[in-house]
């Protein structure tokens, strides 16, 4: 498995903080303070000058981690306007308002009063964070929109939010804004940075969160180390596209499987096949055959119909041809138990995955399924009943919705005023992988992998837009295929080459085509494994 950073939900932080408070091994107060202070020097850090600023703190904790932002950057000569609220907060948050209140004022959280304020350099968005219950309304939901920019003055804030935990009403456990109808959505705020605690959220990885995010710090706050032993429920863990990469980012079986050793032969190293289709699309296979030649597979075998050989016949000289024309040519090559992974979709056309598919899942190895199979899968259920665990499945939004009709029909009932309205693209994915029994990958800005057993993995990838061009879902098959046929388990060859695929496309940058993306591959391997 990778080691990818542990994801909490706002009722697990929630947990493991009053579990830390009633140990006795902190105090909510201290909790506060260093939330506040690491806040407070990310900010610093991250702004010129002139140093002006307005927090608006809210009625919670929240708002407590704003006023000890609001003292910390006062006592290191900022100029501070803290608007607040009228209200009673909770001891700790009331404690950090009255230090805040030795040293300044308190103006009225409200729009009319942010529309009179003369123009900050930085604002400070401490108004809700876990703690959101509802969709912000009224006054509240209106300085977020003139924080979004909807009052024509977009310019005086944009690229000025600093959002404690993240951009208030967002439900930290969807990535949704809860009541915001599109229209408003246009005009939700986006932090420049969001200084999180402990642990990401989901909201921060998930669509529309992660838009709103900007650049997510998570700082330690002084909690204990809970790693994998926050509660019962599998693993939810993000592959982080800012990671530099390093080997300490793979598990070390991982990593020794992906590097070869000198006395493993080519064997040693997994043999796929990609089932290829008509001549019109040949493109498509030869990118995934090429992708899993790159990550390492050990041989790689294209099999088209025979009349679309010719096609093939071209570089890279390293790929194997061998046609297959119907189920029995294809059982006579997967009679050869070193063929570790099967590839099927990418140009394979439909009629012929519905043909293939029956045999291919019936030898019971480690298959990739896309695009044209994928299209068979959801038209036939009785094929779709034979998927197994070795599968994996990488459907874009409207294969998944085809494939799981029941799943997709729980989403987009537009906006309501309840947190966590639908499934969240973690739910959907984790019940997409338990009713499928293969793990399945969401492709997408925000790809998010479950496994049959619940472990899910969010991989957010917003600074790489060049990534979606034609072929480059063939390519992030290859990748896959190849770490499969490489014996990788295949939650394991799912989230990585999602992180590869990405890293490719960051490597190359603008301009990108999906022939690029193999190219990328060695020195992505290289930064890997040493
Ligand atoms: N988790 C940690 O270890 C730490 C977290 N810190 C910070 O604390 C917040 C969470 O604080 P909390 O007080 O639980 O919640 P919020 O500040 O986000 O807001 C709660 C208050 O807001 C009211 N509320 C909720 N939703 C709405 C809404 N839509 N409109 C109006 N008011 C709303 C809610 O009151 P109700 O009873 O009316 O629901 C609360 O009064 C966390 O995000 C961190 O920033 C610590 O400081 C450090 C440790
Ligand atoms: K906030």
């Amino acid at each position: 498995m990778l080691i990818g950073s542990e994801i909490l939900t706002s009722a697990q932080m929630r947990a493991i903080e009053s579990d830390a408070i009633g140990s006795g091994a902190v105090t909510g107060l201290a909790l506060m303070e260093q939330a506040g202070a690491a806040a407070a020097a990310l900010i610093q850090q991250a702004t010129p000058s002139p140093k002006d600023v307005i927090v608006l703190c809210g009625p919670g904790n929240n708002g407590g981690d704003g006023y000890v932002v609001a003292r910390h950057l006062h006592d290191a000569g900022w100029s501070v306007r803290v608007l607040g609220m009228d209200n009673t907060p909770g001891a700790d948050a009331a404690h950090m308002k009255d230090m805040w209140l030795k040293r300044g004022q308190i103006r009225p959280l409200s729009d009319a009063q942010l529309m009179c304020e003369p123009p900050a350099n930085i604002y400070v968005d401490a108004i809700f964070g876990t703690g959101l219950t509802r969709k912000v309304a009224g006054d509240l939901h209106r300085i977020l929109l003139r924080l979004g920019g909807r009052n024509d003055d977009a310019e005086r804030y944009s690229g000025r939010i600093y959002a404690i935990d993240c951009i208030s009403g967002l439900d930290l456990d969807s990535g949704q804004m809860p009541g915001w109808s599109s229209e408003h959505m246009q005009h939700a705020p986006r932090a420049n940075m969001t200084v999180a605690f402990h642990r990401p959220k989901p909201g921060h990885l998930l669509r529309p969160g992660c838009l709103l995010t900007g650049d997510l710090q998570i700082v330690d706050i002084g909690l204990p180390e809970t790693k994998g032993t926050v509660s019962p429920a599998p693993p939810l863990q993000a592959i982080w596209p800012q990671f530099p990469f390093s080997r300490s980012q793979v598990r070390p079986a991982i990593a020794q499987r992906l590097a070869k050793s000198p006395l493993d032969h080519k064997f040693r190293h997994g043999h796929a096949l990609v089932i290829a289709g008509g001549a019109e699309h040949a493109g498509a296979a030869r990118l995934a055959a090429r992708a899993a030649l790159r990550i390492g597979a050990g041989l790689v075998t294209i099999c088209p119909p025979s009349q679309a050989m010719p096609e093939h016949n071209t570089t890279p000289d390293a790929l194997m041809r061998h046609p297959v024309d119907d189920t029995q040519e294809l059982q006579d090559l997967l009679a050869d138990p070193r063929i570790t992974a099967i590839c099927i979709g990418p140009g394979c056309g439909i009629a012929r995955a519905t043909a293939l598919l029956p045999a291919i899942l019936a030898a019971g190895r480690p298959c990739l399924l896309d695009a044209d199979a994928l299209t068979a899968l959801s038209r036939d259920r009785s094929l779709f009943a034979r998927l197994h665990e070795k599968c994996v499945m990488t459907p874009h939004e409207g294969e998944f919705s085809r494939l799981f009709p029941n799943i997709a029909a729980k989403q987009g009932r537009g906006p309501t005023d309840q947190l966590t309205p639908t499934p969240s693209r973690i739910d959907m994915l984790r019940m997409a992988a338990h009713q499928s029994n293969a793990v399945t990958l969401l492709k997408g800005p925000d790809t998010v992998i479950a496994a049959p057993t619940g472990a899910c993995y969010i991989h957010t990838a917003l600074d790489v837009p060049w990534l979606a061009t034609a072929g480059s879902g063939d390519t992030l098959a290859g990748i896959a295929t190849g770490l499969l046929a490489r014996s990788l388990p295949a939650t394991d060859a799912a989230a990585l080459a999602a992180l590869i695929h990405a890293s490719a496309a960051r490597k190359f940058g603008p301009g990108l085509i999906a022939d690029d993306l193999p190219e990328q591959i060695p020195a992505i391997l290289q930064m890997l494994l040493t």
